[in-house]
This record gives structure tokens, sequence and C-alpha cells, in this order.
């Protein structure tokens, strides 16, 4: 998988070398079930086509840009984490565009001739609920007419979970709120930071989010082999009690599996 970040200054050489692809658009911050569905559906669409697999991303996040930084976006996972998972599933080319005010004043007639048309996109894969364009104003309906028809499109259903559409918010908010347990559910998968364990203090790599205040079950792990124990997150810093072997030194992975509640204080009546 080869990836790529798209500028306005960089745009048109990469445009010379893209090759016919079908493209699923989004953020796919954490990669949950709904992402990976989209991402599948186009793997599949790919196949059939026989074309390239393509990612479209946007950093930094959307949502950050538009409020002037006003916003902070917990996010799920660094770049690194999604390029390695998006490699696994096939992905081709990963494009991560520069999202700035000049980028998101696009109409989404521009967005569409000025970057997907240009890119070789012959098929387009995204949710139900993606936008584009100045104020969000595109959808996938309009990607079909905007692109005078050359841009088939391929809109996936919700997928939703109790009742409620799996989304990075959803996610974000458990995590918020100590639920790592129900985060397999909604990511196929336990919820995952990497640090870097000096022997005394972990230190948090950028873009990912920790849990909520609370005490937690998890594992530690790196290539050499992997502890279970308990950590506590305290002002958003991991404290571990525990003794911690000394070839978890560097980098390691927290592997977040379950917080453990405190037992309730039992009154003492004389
Ligand atoms: C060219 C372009 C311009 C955009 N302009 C805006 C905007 O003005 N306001 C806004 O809230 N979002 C804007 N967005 C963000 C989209 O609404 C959406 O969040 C983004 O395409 C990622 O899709 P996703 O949230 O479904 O992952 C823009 C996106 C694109 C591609
Ligand atoms: N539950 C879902 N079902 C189907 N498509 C989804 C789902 N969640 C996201 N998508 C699609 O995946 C792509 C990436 O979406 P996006 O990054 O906005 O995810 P999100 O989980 O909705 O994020 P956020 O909660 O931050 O808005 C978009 O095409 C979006 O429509």
């Amino acid at each position: 998988m080869e990836t790529i970040h798209i500028n306005r200054s960089n745009l048109a050489e990469w445009q010379k070398r893209a090759k016919p692809n079908v493209m699923a658009l989004g953020c796919f911050d954490g990669l949950h079930h709904g992402h990976c569905t989209v991402i599948h559906t186009a793997y599949q669409k790919a196949k059939e086509k026989q074309t390239d697999l393509a990612v479209m991303s946007f950093f930094p996040h959307p949502k950050t840009v538009i409020s002037n930084g006003k916003v902070h976006v917990h996010t799920l996972m660094p770049l690194a984490e999604k390029e390695a998972k998006l490699r696994k599933m096939g992905v081709d080319t990963f494009y991560i565009v520069e999202f700035d005010k000049e980028f998101a004043a696009l109409s989404p007639e521009q967005f569409v001739s000025q970057y997907l048309d240009g890119l070789g996109v012959v098929h387009a894969v995204a949710g139900f609920d993606f936008s584009y364009g100045s104020r969000g104003a595109g959808n996938l309906d309009r990607l079909n007419q905007d692109s005078g028809g050359r841009i088939d499109v391929t809109m996936v259903e919700k997928v939703e979970l109790w009742g409620e559409k799996i989304s990075s918010t959803c996610i974000r908010e458990r995590l918020l709120n100590g639920k790592v347990a129900e985060l397999p559910d909604l990511l196929g998968r336990f919820y995952e930071t990497e640090c870097e364990w000096d022997g005394e203090v972990f230190i948090l790599c950028p873009s990912y989010t920790l849990p909520g205040a609370g005490k937690y079950g998890v594992t530690l792990n790196n290539k050499s082999g992997s502890v279970q124990t308990e950590v506590t997150v305290i002002q958003e810093r991991v404290q571990c009690t525990a003794d911690i072997p000394p070839f978890l030194k560097g980098k390691l992975l927290i592997v977040w599996q379950k917080q453990i509640q405190n037992a309730p204080m039992k009154l003492l009546i004389s």
C-alpha cells in the first residue's frame, strides 16, 4: 500500500500517476465495524471492476478545522495505525488530504472535479451519512451527478448496534466513561493505546485517547511478551503499582479490557 499526502501544491503531480480505482471516502477514525463495512464494500467493488482500491481520508479532522480549533476531537488512533490496518484490509492507495479552510470551502462540484476526477476514481463508496464540500452540502446521491455520471456510487446502509449507529463519536463517549469492555462489540477488538514505558511512567503516544479516570484490567505487551495487570488512569496519566517486567521497557501496547469498579465501602454499624 502506498500512502500519499495530498495538498493543493502536489495534487496535479499525484493525479498524473493515479490509476483507475474504487475509492472509500471518510475520516475513518478508529476503523470500527461501520468503517470496515464501507471499506470491505469498496474492496468487493474493486475486485468486480478489476481496479485498485483507494481510501481517501482527511487530516486534520474536519471538525477541528471548521471550529477554528475550538472543538478538540479525541482521536482513537494515529495515522500510522490507520495506515497499518488499511494495508491489512487490502487497500492499494491511502490518500490523506490536507484539510484546511480553503479546502473546506470547495463546493461539492469543485471537490469532485478538482480532486476525485483526476485521481482516477471510477466508483465511490461511503456510508449513508457521508457528506462533502462546503458546509457539508454534498452527499453520495449528488456525487454521481456532480461527476457528470463518470463516477458510480455505492451507499452503505447504517451499521447499528443496540439500536444506535456505530460511530467514532459513540466509541469516544464510551471510552471517556470507562466502558472499555463494550468496545469490542463496536471495534471488533479491544481498544489499544501505544505508550512508551521508561521504567517509571507511561508516556502516551500522540493521537490516542485514554479512557476516563478509574482502574482498569489491561494487558501490557510488546514483541517480547505480555503481562496481565491493573492500571489506574488519573489526571490523564496511566499509573501502575504492580511490578512491570524489564522486557516491557520501551514501546508497548496497553490493551484496555475492563473497568474495575472499586468495591463499595461496607458500612460498619456498631
Ligand atoms: C471538499 C470538502 C469540503 C468540506 N467542507 C465542509 C464544511 O464547510 N463544513 C463542514 O462541516 N464539513 C465540511 N467537510 C467535511 C465533510 O462534511 C465530512 O465531515 C468529511 O467529508 C468526512 O466525512 P465523514 O465525516 O463522513 O468521515 C468538507 C469535506 C470536503 C471533502
Ligand atoms: N455505522 C455506520 N454505518 C455505515 N457507514 C458508516 C458508519 N459509520 C461511518 N460510516 C461511513 O464511514 C465513512 C467514515 O465515516 P466517519 O469517519 O464520519 O465515521 P463516524 O463514525 O460517523 O465518525 P464521527 O462519529 O466522528 O462523525 C463515511 O463514509 C461514513 O458515512
